[in-house]
């Protein structure tokens, strides 16, 4: 893991040491929108019109970040005209690297570049910053319009509409105010919460952080035993971005990043809602659960430094769901 200083690549870790061995996530630096029209969003430049087959979406399995972005693009049908490339499961020196992980997952077939970090410098050669995913690429400008994930869900959600996406508004209007609330309550609870516990390099700042992941987890679970969905009866982009941490919790978050107070398996709402959005017609392809625990667990030679994959939970996210009967 590294990131770029004025366009070279440096290999560091997350420095916490001048947090107090707290984890503290950079901001994402592009920040355009792609809009029905190509005028400018609530952030960046104008110039980004809704065209299909002129988009490109980087992302990696194991990330609940870029996840998102990949469930959108199913959700509104946009696999058609939004193109996208699979990192390898495994950040290493170079950060992620589009290495054949040999399962005949496609690399950067757009580039056949080596690192996700020479698209960055195709965008900005004197770029400074995090390499992340997801990112999307515009084939038309040749520049990164977006890699903020939260944002990238709102563009998929509604500027493809009229040349031809899936109908179906994840961000209505009347909902907005309840959603904008459960998504920061979230966030920073659960979404990086599991982060701040598992990247935590003093008891201090695990312990801050583990309390409210669970209090949150607890208030979702009563949440759920009076709702289907976490605002009310239309599943929105609140329970999509709750999803992907639900998703890696027992699997990932629960031994590699110490948040091991309870499962999800322990909390019946939760789990049946876990299993009820996997179930979900689309989403299941979404999923690669052997990218995921392999990164994790391979990855970060801080968390896990013999790099032993752990054998895992045996769950079954196809069981019968439960919800909604
Ligand atoms: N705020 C970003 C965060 C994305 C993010 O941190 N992705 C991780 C993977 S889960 C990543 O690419 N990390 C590489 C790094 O930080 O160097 C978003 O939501 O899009």
């Amino acid at each position: 893991m590294g990131l770029l200083v004025d366009g070279v690549w440096k290999d560091q870790w997350y420095d916490t040491d001048k947090t107090g061995g707290k984890f503290e996530r950079s901001k994402s630096q592009f920040r355009n929108w792609i809009t029905a029209d190509g005028s400018a969003g609530p952030s960046g430049t104008d110039g980004f019109r809704a065209e299909p087959g002129r988009y490109h979406l980087y992302v990696a399995y194991a990330c609940p970040w870029a996840h998102r972005a990949l469930i959108f693009r199913a959700l509104k049908g946009l696999e058609e005209m939004i193109s996208v490339s699979f990192v390898n499961w495994y950040m290493g020196d170079h950060g992620w690297s589009f290495e054949d992980p040999g399962d005949g997952i496609p690399g950067d077939d757009l580039f056949g570049l080596d690192y996700l970090y020479q698209i960055y410098l195709k965008a900005d050669p004197g770029y400074t910053g995090r390499v992340t995913v997801p990112t999307l690429w515009d084939k038309a400008r040749g520049t990164v319009v977006s890699n903020e994930s939260a944002e990238i869900i709102r563009m998929f959600n509604s500027a493809f509409d009229g040349v031809g996406a899936t109908p179906g508004d994840y961000y209505p209007e009347d909902l907005r105010e309840e959603i904008d609330a459960l998504n920061d309550r979230i966030y920073h609870t659960v979404n990086n919460g599991v982060y701040k516990c598992g990247f935590a390099t003093t008891q201090s700042a695990y312990d801050e952080a583990v309390g409210p992941l669970f209090e949150t987890l607890d208030w979702l679970e009563d949440r759920l035993s009076a709702r289907r969905y976490l605002a009310g009866d239309r599943v929105t982009e609140a329970d999509w971005r709750l999803f992907t941490t639900l998703l890696r919790f027992d699997p990932v978050y629960h031994g590699h990043f110490k948040c091991d107070r309870r499962r999800i398996a322990d909390y019946p709402n939760l789990w049946g809602y876990t299993r009820e959005l996997y179930q979900w017609p689309g989403i299941a392809g979404t999923v690669n659960m052997d990218h995921t625990r392999r990164h994790y667990y391979i990855s970060h030679e801080t968390v896990n430094p013999h790099r032993i994959l752990s054998v895992g939970p045996e769950i079954d996210l196809d069981a019968p769901h439960g919800r909604g009967g």
